[in-house]
C-alpha cells in the first residue's frame, strides 16, 4: 500500500464521550463546584488558573456558575482546547500522534474520548477484539467500575502510543460530574515529537505485545502491569516484531524504582489503627504524592460513621481521583441479622461477643486487604488475597455446627416477603442486582490482577504496586457500599412496613 495514501483504519470521531449503557449523570445543583477566583481585566490570565479551588481538585468550572463567567479558563474539557497535533505512521507502532507546536509541562494536550462502558463488558469487549483479530488495543480504564473504548468511537488520542520513558501522562478530570481522562505532558515538548504515556494499568491490552518504545528503561512489554494484560492471552505469531513473545514478561519496570517515579506512598508512621471502648475500628492512612525525597504527608481523618452492616464492618472510603484512595474507615456496628430478628433467625447476642475479634480480623484479611511488609524500601506495598478469607478456624455453638459470621448472607428473597409494597420490594431487589454486580467485578479484578500477585510470589516478595491495591481497594469499597446500600434500604423498608 502506497505509505502516501494509506489512512489508519476506519473509526467514528468523536468530541465528547460516548453513554451508550448508562446516561451521562445529571449534575445537582447542590453539587457544583464554585471557585472564588475573581477576574481582572489588569491580570486576565491568571483567572481560574493553578491556584483556582476548583483546578487544585482537578474540578472543571461549570458554565453559568464560575464568577468569573465567559473569562473562565477552567473549562479545557468542555470547550476541547486541545494542543496541535498531527497522525504519523511509525516504524513498527502503528500509527501515532505528534506534536505541532510546542507543548508546556503539565499542559492539557487532549481528551482520551470513546465510549463509557462497564468494566464487565470492557472484559468482554477486549476478548471479543482479540478473537477478532483487533491486534491495536483502545481500550483505557475509567474508574473502578467504567471503562472508555475508544476502538469504533474515539477521538484522536487513541493514537497516542505507549512508552517506557513518557513525554505525557493520563490524568482524571471531573467535569460536570463525570470523570473524563485528559492526556497532559509531563515536560516541554517541541514540534514534532511523538507523544507518548505509559500504559501501565490504565489500559486493556490484548494479546503480549512487545514494545518498541526504545526506551532504556523499557520494561519489554506493553502494559505489562495492566490489568487487561492476561497471562492466557493469545500471542500473536505474525511477521510483526510486535506480537512474537517468547517470554512471559517482567513486571519489573522503572514503575518499581521508588527514586524514579512520583509515589503514592503510605507512610508507616502514620498508619493507625485503633478500636474505642464503642467497639469502633478505625483506620487511617496518610498518604503523599511527591518524590520520595521530598515526602510530606496529609492525613485524612474520617470520623466513624454510625452506619450498619451484615458483616459488622462498613468500610468508609474517601476517594480523591488525583491521590486515589486518602482514608479507609471500619466501623463496627449493629449486626444487620440482629436487626431483621426473626427474618434470619440469627443468635446476635453470642455472635456480637465474638465480633470485635472476628471484625478485627476481616479487616485485615478480608475488607482492607492492606497489610505494610516490614522492611520494605519503596513504602508502596500492600497484600492482596484471592478472596481472602481468615484462617483461623469457625467458632461452633451449642449444636455442633460451624458459624461463619463474616460470610452470612441475608436471604433477600426471604426478607422482601415481609414487605408490603411493590416498590420497597423493587428497591431492594434494585440494590441486590448493583451488590451482586459489584461482588463479581470484585472477583473479575483478582482474576485480572493474579499475574501480577503471582509474579510477585514468584520472588518472594510477598506483595503489589501501589496502583494495584488501590484499584483493589476502590473495587472493595464500591462492593461495601453496595452491601450497604442493599442492607439500609432492607431496614428503611423493614421498618416502614412493620
Ligand atoms: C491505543 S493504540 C495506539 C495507536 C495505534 N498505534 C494505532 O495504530 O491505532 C494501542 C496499540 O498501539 C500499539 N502500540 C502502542 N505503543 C506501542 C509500543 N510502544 N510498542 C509496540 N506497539 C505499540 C499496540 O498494538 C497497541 O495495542
Amino acid at each position: 500500500m502506497d505509505p502516501e495514501t494509506e489512512s489508519p483504519p476506519f473509526y467514528e470521531h468523536i468530541y465528547q464521550n460516548y453513554f451508550s449503557y448508562r446516561r451521562h449523570k445529571k449534575q445537582r445543583e447542590e453539587d457544583i463546584a464554585i471557585c472564588e477566583c475573581k477576574f481582572s481585566f489588569s491580570d486576565p490570565d491568571t483567572v481560574c488558573g493553578e491556584r483556582c479551588w476548583n483546578v487544585l481538585t482537578s474540578t472543571e468550572c461549570t458554565p453559568g456558575y464560575c464568577p468569573c463567567g465567559v473569562y473562565c479558563k477552567n473549562q479545557k474539557f468542555q470547550k476541547c482546547e486541545y494542543a496541535k497535533t498531527q497522525l504519523f505512521k511509525t516504524e513498527g507502532r502503528g500509527w501515532g500522534l505528534v506534536a505541532d507546536e510546542s507543548i508546556k509541562a503539565g499542559q492539557f494536550i487532549i481528551e482520551y474520548c470513546g465510549e463509557v462502558i462497564s468494566w464487565k463488558e470492557a472484559r468482554r469487549r477486549a476478548q471479543a477484539y482479540e478473537i477478532q483479530g483487533c491486534k491495536d488495543a483502545y481500550i483505557i480504564s475509567l474508574n473502578a467500575s467504567e471503562s472508555i473504548d475508544a476502538t469504533k468511537k474515539g477521538s484522536i488520542a487513541r493514537f497516542i502510543n505507549h512508552s517506557c520513558q513518557p513525554n505525557c501522562e493520563t490524568r482524571k478530570w471531573t467535569v460536570l460530574g463525570e470523570i473524563r481522562v485528559g492526556i497532559f505532558a509531563k515536560q516541554d515538548i517541541s514540534v514534532g515529537t511523538e507523544l507518548a504515556y505509559d500504559y501501565n494499568f490504565e489500559w486493556y491490552g490484548g494479546a503480549k505485545v512487545r514494545c518498541l518504545c526504545g526506551a532504556a528503561n523499557c520494561s519489554g512489554f506493553l502494559g505489562a502491569k495492566s490489568r487487561g494484560f492476561q497471562e492466557d492471552t493469545y500471542l500473536w505469531e505474525d511477521d510483526d516484531d510486535r506480537y512474537s513473545v517468547e517470554k512471559i514478561p517482567l513486571y519489573d519496570s522503572a514503575e518499581d524504582e521508588p527514586s524514579s517515579k512520583h509515589l503514592k506512598t503510605i507512610d508507616s508512621s502514620s498508619f493507625e489503627y485503633t478500636i474505642n471502648a464503642q467497639n469502633e475500628y478505625s483506620v487511617i492512612m496518610n498518604i503523599s504524592m511527591k518524590p520520595e525525597h521530598e515526602l510530606e504527608s496529609t492525613t485524612v481523618v474520617v470520623q466513624p460513621l454510625d452506619l450498619v452492616s451484615t458483616e459488622g464492618v462498613v468500610m468508609n472510603a474517601v476517594k480523591s481521583e488525583s491521590v486515589g484512595i486518602v482514608a479507609v474507615n471500619a466501623v463496627k456496628s449493629e449486626s444487620m441479622e440482629g436487626v431483621l430478628l426473626n427474618a434470619v433467625k440469627t443468635e446476635a447476642s453470642e455472635e456480637m461477643k465474638l465480633y470485635s475479634h472476628d471484625t478485627q480480623q476481616a479487616l485485615s484479611q478480608k475488607n482492607a486487604l492492606l497489610s505494610r511488609i516490614p522492611g520494605s524500601s519503596a513504602c508502596q506495598n500492600y497484600r492482596i488475597g484471592p478472596r481472602a478469607m481468615p484462617t483461623k478456624r469457625p467458632k461452633h455453638y451449642g449444636n455442633g455446627k460451624p458459624k461463619h459470621l463474616l460470610t452470612r448472607q441475608v436471604d433477600v428473597k426471604h426478607v422482601t416477603q415481609l414487605l408490603a409494597s411493590k416498590e420497597a420490594r423493587e428497591e431492594v431487589f434494585r440494590n441486590e442486582e448493583m451488590r451482586n454486580d459489584a461482588t463479581s467485578q470484585l472477583a473479575f479484578l483478582y482474576d485480572e490482577i493474579r499475574p501480577a500477585i503471582e509474579e510477585h510470589e514468584r520472588d518472594n516478595q510477598d506483595c503489589v504496586a501501589t496502583s494495584v491495591a488501590e484499584k483493589w481497594i476502590e473495587a472493595c469499597c464500591l462492593k461495601l457500599r453496595t452491601e450497604f446500600d442493599l442492607y439500609s434500604s432492607i431496614i428503611k423498608n423493614v421498618v416502614c412496613s412493620s
